[in-house]
């Protein structure tokens, strides 16, 4: 084999978390950007973060900056890797500083997915029976739902996905909401039930894609791991997270998104609502998919207008009293 650059062959190390799904996504990117670049080896760092210990409170209670992300960042900063994958909707929408978000991969379906127990497989979200109880720690998903469906029980469930798929198998839930992205890259896509639409339910910023993190001044490693990024979803999720951060969401809040670019123009709808379901404010934005960050940042100050503060206020309320 004959070298493709001049550049001299080192061993790059990727940090990762431990859970299933991390792994599979960190050695898919592995995997292919040792087939972009054959000269230099790629080796994966395991790491625990607080998400993957604490697993006995309510993500709500835990607030969510950097749960997921936080090791694998002093990792990084410590110079003990060179760059982590996340999946990009547990990466906090403002990074440490001298880390930057290098690369955004090609998203998978963004939407959330109704998985069922046994027992209800003639069921959709609008048969299932009156008291059903919905399993899902995400106040995006609940409030949402709740606000379709007052109907409803929902509780609270945590862990890996295999673990919550115990647990409704189990007979605690009648069913769960889990993200169609995760389910399919674990092979479980037949666990999915149904996709629940978007007019039900806006999916979180980032949800499907991956985002990979580096150094800020490393510019070898953000030269490699560019290869990856796929400028569609990237766009898309820059959209996103301008959104979340300019309404300072940052902590666990039900805020959903969907976009769509065609012809070039860019549309994001996002959705702010309060933990009941009952307050909800949802708008859309438009523009040059090139604008990408100003669409979410405009978004977010209409938003603020139509009640969207005040939602978020009584909701920070709520969480920091545990109710
Ligand atoms: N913190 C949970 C988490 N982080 C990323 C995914 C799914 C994959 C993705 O959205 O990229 C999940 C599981 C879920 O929400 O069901």
């Amino acid at each position: 084999m004959s070298p493709t650059t001049s550049a001299p062959s080192r061993t790059v190390r990727i940090g990762s978390r431990k859970s299933q799904l991390a792994l599979v996504q960190t050695h898919w990117v592995q995997e292919q950007l040792q087939k972009h670049f054959p000269e230099h080896t790629f080796e994966v760092h395991t790491m625990s973060t607080q998400g993957d210990i604490i697993l006995d409170v309510a993500l709500a209670k835990i607030g969510d900056k950097g749960l997921f992300t936080k090791e694998l960042e002093t990792g990084m900063i410590n110079n003990e890797t060179d760059f982590a994958v996340h999946s990009l909707k547990d990466l906090p929408t403002n990074l440490p500083e001298g880390l930057i978000l290098g690369c955004v991969t090609e998203r998978e379906n963004p939407a959330d997915a109704l998985v069922v127990h046994s027992k209800h497989k003639d069921k959709q979200l609008d048969t299932l029976p009156e008291g059903a109880v919905i399993g899902t720690s995400s106040l995006r998903r609940l409030a949402q739902l709740r606000h379709h469906f007052p109907h409803f029980e929902f509780k609270d469930i945590r862990g890996n996905l295999n673990t919550r798929l115990a647990k409704l198998d189990e007979g605690g839930y009648d069913a769960i909401i889990l993200a169609v992205a995760g389910l399919e890259r674990l092979g479980m896509g037949d666990r999915i039930h149904q996709i629940i639409p978007a007019d039900i339910s806006l999916h979180a910023v980032g949800q499907g894609a991956l985002g990979i993190e580096c150094r800020a001044g490393d510019t070898e490693i953000m030269a490699l791991i560019k290869a990856l990024e796929h400028s569609e979803t990237a766009q898309r999720c820059y959209a996103e997270r301008a959104f979340l951060r300019e309404l300072e969401g940052g902590c666990q809040v039900p805020i959903g998104v969907n976009t769509k670019i065609e012809n070039g123009q860019l549309t994001l709808t996002g959705m702010v609502s309060s933990l009941d379901g009952k307050r909800f404010v949802k708008d859309s934005v438009s523009g040059a998919a090139e604008t990408a960050e100003m669409i979410g940042i405009d978004l977010a100050h209409r938003l603020r207008q139509q009640g969207a503060s005040e939602i978020l206020e009584e909701i920070f309320v709520q969480v920091q009293r545990g109710s």
